[in-house]
């Protein structure tokens, strides 16, 4: 999928949805000076442009007062980007993570804000445009959605007339647009290194995104609907179209003329697709499951594949329950399915005709008794009856499975606590000699007691008591042996079954009933630990990725802002330069500070902060704020620095010569600024790199256990890390591949 911004409308989302194209209106705000000649009035989505008397008598379009317009939206000269973004791109983003194709494009006549809209402006952070928001947006939506692969391809070219040039690509050489590879436009390799939000890219999933350019001075003459369809043919009219223009008097016709061009453009059809593109082998091994479905069910029409033993009498009854849910059902909608092959449809219709019969009988009965008033109801209760029937069966079967669990359970239990108590109590029991009574020195019982109430108190479990710490006393000690409840036969201590004499003795045991119960106690205590134990790591892990998410966010923004103000600041230090040579050049006239169009751009500039002035004024030592070198920012070219320095509009290139010229001086007079490494932002970036190590370094330790990657070794830097993890897992993706 692709999506271009570009110097333009599009909006269906629906995979085959015909729809025409959106046009939005943005309005610039008017300079200071210029004269607004046309009202401006929206209602409905349309827009009627009101021109006063006097000045469309100047027009060549006979004395009309009146022009209405219909727009998707309208842009006035307050509207911020924000806004523009959230109306105009939000959902042609969206789409293209969707798989739709889409394009943004901007058009109007010159200076009417095109770039502005598409990229933004240069130097406030809320001024940026719909190229950066998208980038931002592409990002923070895929990382939502974890559960597909991107891949980003990005490239910034600048098309004029027939010629495009690829401004990522630093000799800039111009092409005619028949000369760049036919799917210039589909497959550029990632150019990454030249852009300022090159870092992000290191996430290496995104869809294909294709930003276009149109030249400064292109306007509606040079880029018309011939144009369009010849460069960039059918794929660019599925667009978003933001015509962009000035109700500056000067600029009327052309306002005009971008209108009537927006309207012919709102007529063209659109037609929005899915791009779908599959996985060859997943699309092997959907046909072949849907291959393997066709030939069982052929099969199973042809009664084949019934070489099978006939079906017993549970399987049977198995269909016997689900005819009866079909029957007792009262949708009409229901369907009968009674098992995978030609036998089960069999017996299901064996069953029906059973039912029938039975039903038949019932009912002649019933003419017999009532002379055929109760026929059908005594059928129907004859079905519910049998429905009930079918119920309580599987439910009694249901608790039997339930009874053996617990016998089970109870049994392994009591297993486990003979063993605890035998080692304590039998064998005192039987070492003692026979003539002694079977119950235990006070001083044992008693050492027995303590451990067991420690052990507990260590668990922090309160324990059941026992209701007598003593064993009855022995009516006999010859014969038989008291043991409350169960008479035990003693021949010899030595010679009776261990096992068999615990179960007597233990039987009715208010001790071994203690047991029990503290060790349910135990049981349910662990288990409210575990569940415990397990909600405090959901909730830790929640807080910790929610709180990761932001914090990424946040330095992203301060990243981009930290930028942001290197950059201007680079342009501070070049206004500076050109005003300084300016100044030191030219004899200091009273005439030539007067015509200095710079001085207000450095008291502009120097809101960068009241404490880069307080600094100039207090000492002489300043290192540069911004210190970019003049190769580094010449090596960024055209697409990350305003062409001059006064207009930034202007577009000349004497401009870029003049700030190059500056750059290169700038060494010598860096010390007027003052060094980023004591700047709020960089001191932020560093703290928030601290907060996010141990999380990222987390992070990475659980997608290593879950990739099942416990032996990759890792280097303890993350950046390197998380390369190595990539490769090992793409590795383990290939040998699975050639191992199936
Ligand atoms: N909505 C706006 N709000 C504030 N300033 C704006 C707005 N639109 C445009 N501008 C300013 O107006 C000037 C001209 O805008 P811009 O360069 O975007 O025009 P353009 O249509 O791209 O011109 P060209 O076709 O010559 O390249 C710039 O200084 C820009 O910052």
């Amino acid at each position: 999928m692709q999506l271009f911004v570009s110097s333009t409308k599009f909006s269906a989302m629906g995979a085959g949805f015909d729809s025409t194209i959106d046009i939005y209106l943005r309005v610039r705000p008017i300079s200071s000076g210029a004269k607004a000649v046309l009202e401006l009035n929206q209602e409905e989505g349309r827009v009627t442009w009101t021109i006063p008397r006097h000045v469309s008598l100047g027009l060549a379009n006979h004395q009309r007062e009146h022009f209405t317009f219909k727009f998707t939206g309208l842009f006035d000269m307050e509207s911020k980007q924000d806004e523009v973004f959230q109306k105009v791109a939000h959902k042609v983003v969206i789409g293209s993570l969707d798989g739709y194709n889409g394009t943004i494009f901007a058009y109007g006549q010159t200076g009417s804000g095109k770039t502005y809209t598409i990229t933004g402006g240069s130097e406030r952070y809320v001024d940026r445009g719909i190229i950066p928001r998208t980038i931002s947006l592409i990002f923070s939506e895929i990382a939502e959605r974890s559960e597909y692969a991107y891949t980003l391809h990005f490239s910034y070219m600048e098309v004029y007339n027939e010629t495009g040039y690829d401004l990522l690509n630093p000799d800039h050489e111009t092409k005619a647009l028949e000369d760049l590879p036919k799917d210039f436009i589909l497959a550029n390799e990632p150019i990454i290194a030249n852009y300022q939000f090159a870092n992000a890219f290191r996430v290496a999933t995104n869809p294909d995104v294709h930003f276009l350019q149109n030249p400064a001075g292109l306007g509606r003459n040079q880029l018309n609907p011939m144009h369009i369809r010849k460069s960039l043919q059918t794929r660019v009219l599925r667009f978003v179209m933001i015509a962009t223009v000035t109700i500056a008097q000067d600029q009327l016709p052309e306002t005009i003329s971008t209108c009537r061009f927006a309207q012919r453009v709102a007529m063209i059809s659109n037609q929005v697709t899915l791009n779908e593109e599959v996985d060859p082998n997943l699309l092997i091994k959907r046909l072949k499951q849907q291959i393997g479905d066709l030939k069982g069910e052929i099969a199973l029409l042809r009664g084949e594949n019934e070489n099978r033993p006939p079906l017993s009498a549970s399987e049977i009854e198995n269909v016997r329950s689900r005819v009866i849910g079909f029957l007792s059902d009262k949708g009409v909608d229901t369907d009968l399915h009674c098992g995978g092959s030609m036998m089960h449809i069999h017996a299901a219709f064996q069953i029906l005709k059973e039912m029938l019969k039975h039903g038949e009988t019932q009912t002649i009965k019933s003419v017999q008794d009532d002379n055929g008033s109760q026929v059908s109801s005594e059928s129907t209760v004859v079905k519910t009856l049998q429905v009930k029937v079918s119920d309580l069966q599987y439910q009694l079967q249901q608790r039997d499975n339930e009874i053996q669990i617990l016998v089970a359970f109870i049994r392994k239990r009591e297993a486990a606590a003979r063993n605890t108590v035998r080692s304590a109590s039998v064998q005192s029991l039987t070492d003692r000699p026979p003539s002694t009574s079977c119950r235990g020195s006070r001083t044992e019982e008693k050492g027995g007691e303590m451990k067991r109430s420690q052990l507990l108190a260590e668990k922090n479990v309160t324990p059941r008591p026992s209701k007598s710490a003593d064993f009855h006393q022995p009516k006999s000690t010859e014969l038989d042996v008291d043991l409350g409840v169960a008479k035990l036969p003693v021949t010899s201590g030595r010679e009776m079954d261990k096992d068999k004499a615990f179960e007597l003795f233990s039987k009715g045991n208010d001790k071994m009933e203690a047991i029990e119960e503290n060790k349910s106690l135990l049981i349910a205590m662990c288990a409210n630990a575990k569940a415990l134990g397990e909600k405090v790591n959901r909730a830790r892990d929640r807080t910790y990725k929610e709180g990761f998410s932001e914090l990424r966010d946040i330095k992203k923004e301060i990243e981009h802002l930290h930028k942001l103000l290197e950059h201007n600041g680079a342009q501070l230090q070049a206004d500076f330069e050109v005003y300084w040579s300016a100044m030191t050049a030219a004899p200091a006239s009273t005439e030539t500070s007067r015509k200095a169009p710079i001085i207000p751009r450095l008291q502009i500039s120097s809101a960068i902060g009241p404490q880069h002035q307080a600094n100039q004024s207090s000492s002489a030592e300043y290192k540069p704020l911004f210190p970019f070198s003049s190769n580094s920012l010449s090596a960024r070219g055209s697409h990350c620095s305003p062409l001059s320095v006064s207009d930034p509009r202007s577009g000349s290139r004497g401009g870029n010569d003049l700030r190059a010229l500056a750059l290169a001086s700038s060494k010598e007079h860096s010390k007027y600024v003052k060094s980023p490494s004591s700047s709020g932002a960089g001191q932020v970036l560093n703290n928030l790199d601290n907060l996010l190590q141990p999380i990222r370094r987390q992070q990475l330790k659980e997608s290593v256990n879950t990739a099942g990657l416990q032996k990759v070794p890792l280097t303890g830097n993350a950046a390197a890390d998380a390369d190595i993890i990539a490769f090992y897992k793409a590795r383990s993706g290939v040998l699975k591949k050639v191992s199936s």
